[in-house]
């Protein structure tokens, strides 16, 4: 099979190359097969590729593209013996995370963006794109990418087109996203598509020779929130060039869910089996590097429950005709983070991509494979660093990382052993909690469970976190991180907190999900984790579905109730926290004092702290809805 679809291969013309861009004016969702061809020869027009190719997300193109992408030296192929049809990529060292100061939103109005988004005038912005896109793609082959969010048709899935410059992305979204024909047969039917532009912006001259990882100093990851339109340029990176991602699944899909009364969340999905058989759904929303895969991919240490991962990075969400809120992954694949994730602390990670995976920025063994710090506890004796260098425990000793601290595996959904059997059922499955974390040295307790809907929206609006190497920026550097979605919201921040109210207000009661907030990672005064996290995060998800079963009157589980206690919460200013006995330590050798000051709610700190809250929200000014001042009041009036 050939890597094109013969009916829609087409070198670019010169009568093309003339004409005007007019995808640049594109005011509505573009519709039909008419629209979508007409759409692939302007950008072709302004990005002059030597070669069009429309891809059918067959095994046989990826073959193709894979040996391709060897040929060209982007990828080396791993061991087939230790880790049969996998690869390793290294970037360019510049090129290894998302861009955020790069990302614009380009609402008409820029109060529609607001205070957390770069925003840039429309036309302005498409001048400049105009300019750096004009010429991008000489010397390279245009591919043409149908790619479905969601399972193909289904009621919450949304279709888009990728054109790229880069096999690395289409590979990769053939992993993450649905790419194929039925993709196209939707749009050929008139189905609307979410257009996506991608260059890594190094043309190359005739006779130039290609380097391992093309890319350009300059970045722009641009959307237009309006026209739902998305432009990619300058980074092969995967948060900034897979465009089904944060691109189109987050950033537009949180305006067309605010236009149309669903939820586009950055939000694992797991689904909790009790001892006694109970099911829920969990879906949490954890900045990036935060531990949404390894929570999606819990293995629990408590006996009797299970969990099974319906998805690891973004949910939508949605009121189903029975009246729950519904959430789907839209995705199809993993793009985790590699440090840190080894066979002690995320194993169905580790079983995941033990085939079939592209490894982009981790090191290389002597024999092939791959490692990077936490795979196993003990380094190989040498390696080949992310860069291309030679690696000794010795350097590692010296601080410097064999892996990028953001290096990335990516992977199918369906290769991981806890993959639920509903992971990809079009109608989605009904969520019983929602779930804020974020990463907090102090202040913030284990858990806590929200007093109701409004406060658990409070809660998600106010989240700050510790950043993390997923970005370009300070690791470490404390700073809010509302839904942790602040790098993804394509619309103002204070009108989505609003659209949560809405949604929320919108469902039953009964049916409406309780709402939680966790940290995992507050640190004791000599520096190291109170909480020993990973698969022990199950005692948390236990007594939080515990708590649902309470709000919703079904009476305690036989495996809440073996923990002796009667109340199983206590108020505290900020939510309530276990009860002493209700949460199930059993068996954990925590320190003296360890789960005392993990649930502490120390006063003063949380005063100072509502009025950094006071301070955030008056950025927004009085776009921030009444219910959450009132929250901001209520917490304060609790906090004495
Ligand atoms: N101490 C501690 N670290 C954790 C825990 N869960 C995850 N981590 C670490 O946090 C880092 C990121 O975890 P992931 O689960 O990949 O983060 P994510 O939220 O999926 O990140 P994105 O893909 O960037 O959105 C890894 O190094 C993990 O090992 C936990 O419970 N405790
Ligand atoms: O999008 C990416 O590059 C990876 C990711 O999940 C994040 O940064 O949250
Ligand atoms: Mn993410």
């Amino acid at each position: 099979m050939s890597i094109t679809t013969p009916r829609r291969t087409r070198q670019a013309t010169t009568a093309e190359a003339d004409l005007a861009p007019s995808a640049f004016t594109a005011g509505a969702r573009l519709e039909g097969a008419r629209r979508a061809s007409e759409w692939v020869r302007e950008v072709a027009a302004l990005t002059q590729p030597d070669r069009i190719v429309w891809c059918d997300g067959s095994a046989a193109e990826k073959q193709e593209l894979l040996d391709l992408l060897v040929e060209a030296g982007t990828l080396l192929p791993l061991d087939p013996e230790r880790r049969p049809g996998s690869y390793l990529a290294r970037s360019a060292p510049s090129d290894v995370a998302r861009v955020e100061s790069r990302t614009f939103i380009c609402s008409k109005d820029e109060a529609d963006a607001g205070p957390t988004n770069n925003w840039r005038k429309p036309g302005a912005m498409r001048a400049e794109l105009r300019e750096v896109f004009a010429g991008s793609m000489r010397g390279r082959t245009m591919y043409v990418v149908p790619f479905s969010m969601g399972p193909v048709g289904g009621p919450i899935s949304q279709v888009g087109i990728e054109v790229t410059d880069s096999p690395y992305v289409v590979v990769s979204m053939g992993v993450m996203t649905r790419v194929g024909r039925e993709v196209m047969d939707l749009i050929d039917a008139g189905a609307p598509f979410v257009p996506a532009v991608h260059s890594v912006g190094a043309p190359l001259a005739p006779g130039q020779d290609d380097v391992a990882w093309p890319c350009n100093d300059t970045k722009y990851v641009v959307h237009f929130p309006e026209s739902r339109e998305i432009w990619s340029y300058g980074s092969g990176y995967g948060g900034n060039a897979l465009l089904g991602k944060k691109c189109f699944a987050l950033r537009i899909a949180s305006a067309m869910a605010r236009d149309e009364g669903w939820l586009a969340e950055h939000m694992l999905v797991i689904r909790v089996t009790s001892p006694e058989g109970r099911r829920y759904h969990l879906a949490a929303a954890f900045p990036s590097a935060c531990g949404k895969t390894n929570l999606a991919m819990l293995r629990p240490t408590l006996p009797g429950w299970t969990v099974e991962t319906i998805g690891d990075d973004i949910a939508w969400l949605r009121q189903g005709p029975d009246g729950t809120l519904r959430a789907i992954n839209p995705e199809a694949g993993f793009f985790g983070v590699a440090p840190g994730t080894g066979v002690d602390t995320n194993p169905n990670a580790v079983a995941t991509f033990d085939r079939d995976t592209i490894f982009t920025n981790v090191a290389l063994t002597d024999d092939g494979d791959v490692w990077w710090e936490g795979l196993t506890p003990e380094p190989p004796t040498h390696l080949v660093d992310w860069q291309g260098q030679d690696w000794t425990p010795a350097d590692g000793a010296d601080g410097r990382k064999a892996a990028h601290p953001n290096s990335r595996f990516t992977v199918a959904a369906s290769q991981c052993p806890t993959i639920a059997d509903t992971w990809d059922d079009p109608a989605g499955v009904p969520i019983d909690a929602i779930v804020f974390g974020g990463r907090r040295a102090s202040n913030v307790p284990l858990v806590a469970q929200a007093y109701g809907w409004e406060h658990g929206v409070f809660m998600g609006a106010t989240i700050s976190s510790e950043q993390t190497a997923a970005a370009e920026g300070t690791v470490g550097e404390l700073r809010r991180d509302p839904f942790a979605m602040l790098p993804f919201c394509g619309i103002n921040m204070a009108d989505h907190w609003a659209h949560w109210l809405r949604v929320g207000a919108a469902l039953d009661a009964a049916k409406r999900p309780e709402i939680f907030q966790v940290n995992w990672f507050r640190k004791g005064p000599d520096g190291s984790f109170l909480w020993p996290g990973f698969g022990e995060n199950a005692r948390v998800v236990a007594w939080i579905v515990d708590q649902v079963d309470r709000a919703r009157g079904a009476g305690p589980s036989a495996s809440s109730a073996t923990t002796g206690s009667a109340a199983t919460a206590t108020a505290t200013p900020v939510g309530r926290v276990p009860a002493p006995g209700a949460l199930d330590v059993g068996g954990l050798d925590l320190p003296d004092g360890a789960l005392d000051a993990l649930l502490d709610v120390p006063v003063a700190s949380w005063r100072a702290e509502a009025d950094l809250t006071q301070e955030f929200f008056d950025r927004f000014g009085d776009r921030v809805p009444a219910a959450l001042r009132a929250e901001l009041d209520a917490l304060r009036e609790r906090l004495g």
